[in-house]
């Protein structure tokens, strides 16, 4: 396999910050996660419809003996895109080279890795929608007519070589698919979405993975780290290696649902998979806002964070879940908030209760 370049998150993201419940790959996530990748389309868990489409494409292709078609997924970080694309190339038994938009900036940069493919490679292009608009519009030829033409010279003189590339299958990744422009999306022939994990899919993985480690889980143990993990593959087989280690520390090794939650709470990671910013956000926003609405820089200054981290960070999960309203007035809780803080709305509160409960703004 031939990789060009690896990123962890968008430059300057501040998701991509490290935190245990973080979507992004860190390098300790980069360095076991080529272990932890299932192979193939049936050891991969779960997204059952995307695996069913998919499974009859590549079948279909290698049928024919032909190329497959190109593939774009698109979803949140975390829940198998570079997985599915390495799938892809094995069940296509062809090369793989993983580049991403990031790393495109030049229309050169896309020529010099398109006239490299070789027939039937696999080119996995994360972050699609942050490619160059020069790099992006060589793609559509490219993807369409498997030809690029390269301009050499500049100004009046320059001129277009038209250069044939072999037939290749590119697989284009997206955390945002609304931002790909129309002409980039019609030219996929297979556009699939993956959704979040279901518990009991990530209590799969969560066996899966543990028995790669070499690592004892019980049922209710997998159940525990399962159902923190944000619905994200990811961010279950970080906290498995995280409870993997308390359990060799402060147990027998063995992870059991005691164990997964005492070594949880060590690591601030709270039964819904909240941790201690996302928590640090509702606490503010019931305890010294009433519930809101709120407005985010206030909310922001409250939690002694950037704006762009509450926001993207701590926001989306808490919107998902059904937590945090963004509102045209500002933010506001939902009583599911008011409920996993044990906190009591102030109008259901009893004369003299004050709404709030007898928590630390950054208590569990
Ligand atoms: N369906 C799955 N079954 C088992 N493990 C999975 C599955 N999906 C993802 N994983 C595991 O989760 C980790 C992250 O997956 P992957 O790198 O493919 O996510 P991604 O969507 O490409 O993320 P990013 O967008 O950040 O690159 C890998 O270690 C992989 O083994």
């Amino acid at each position: 396999m031939n990789r060009d370049d690896i990123t962890t998150g968008p430059a300057g993201d501040p998701a991509a910050d490290g935190r245990l419940v973080g979507s992004f790959a860190d390098g300790e996530d980069q360095a076991v996660e080529a272990a932890l990748r299932p192979k193939s389309l049936d050891e991969f868990v779960g997204q059952e419809r995307v695996r069913e489409q998919l499974d009859l494409v590549l079948t279909a292709a290698r049928a024919r003996g032909a190329t497959a078609d190109h593939v774009l997924l698109s979803g949140a970080p975390g829940l198998g895109k570079t997985t599915l694309s390495m799938i892809i190339a094995t069940e296509m038994q062809a090369p793989i080279r993983i580049t991403s938009g990031p790393a495109i900036q030049h229309a050169g940069d896309l020529a010099a890795i398109l006239s490299s493919l070789q027939e039937g490679e696999v080119l996995f292009l994360d972050e699609i929608h942050r490619m160059s608009r020069p790099a992006e519009e060589m793609l559509y030829m490219a993807m369409e007519d498997f030809r690029v033409d390269v301009i050499v010279g500049k100004g009046p003189g320059a001129t277009a070589i038209p250069l044939d590339l072999p037939p290749f299958t590119l697989v284009g990744a997206t955390t945002r698919a609304g931002l790909l422009p129309p002409p980039l999306r019609d030219r996929f022939g297979f556009t699939a979405h993956m959704e979040f994990y279901a518990p009991a899919e990530l209590e799969r993985v969560v066996h899966r993975s543990a028995q790669l480690l070499d690592v004892e889980i019980d049922t209710e143990g997998a159940a525990e780290i399962a159902g923190r993990s944000r619905g994200t593959p990811r961010i279950a087989n970080r906290l498995l290696r995280r409870v993997r280690d308390y359990a060799q520390v402060k147990a027998d090794g063995r992870i059991t649902r005691a164990v997964a939650s005492a070594a949880l709470r060590v690591y601030e990671v709270d039964t819904r998979g909240l941790d201690r910013l996302d928590r640090a956000v509702l606490h503010a926003l019931l305890k010294l806002f009433g519930g809101g609405p709120v407005g985010l820089s206030t909310l922001a200054v409250a939690v002694g964070e950037e704006r762009e981290t509450v926001e993207e960070v701590a926001e989306p999960f808490l919107v998902r879940e059904g937590l945090l309203a963004r509102t045209p007035r500002g933010r506001i809780a939902t009583p599911a908030a008011w409920a996993h803080l044990g906190l009591v709305p102030p109008q259901q509160a009893p004369p003299g209760a004050g709404g709030g409960g007898q928590r630390g703004l950054f208590g569990p």
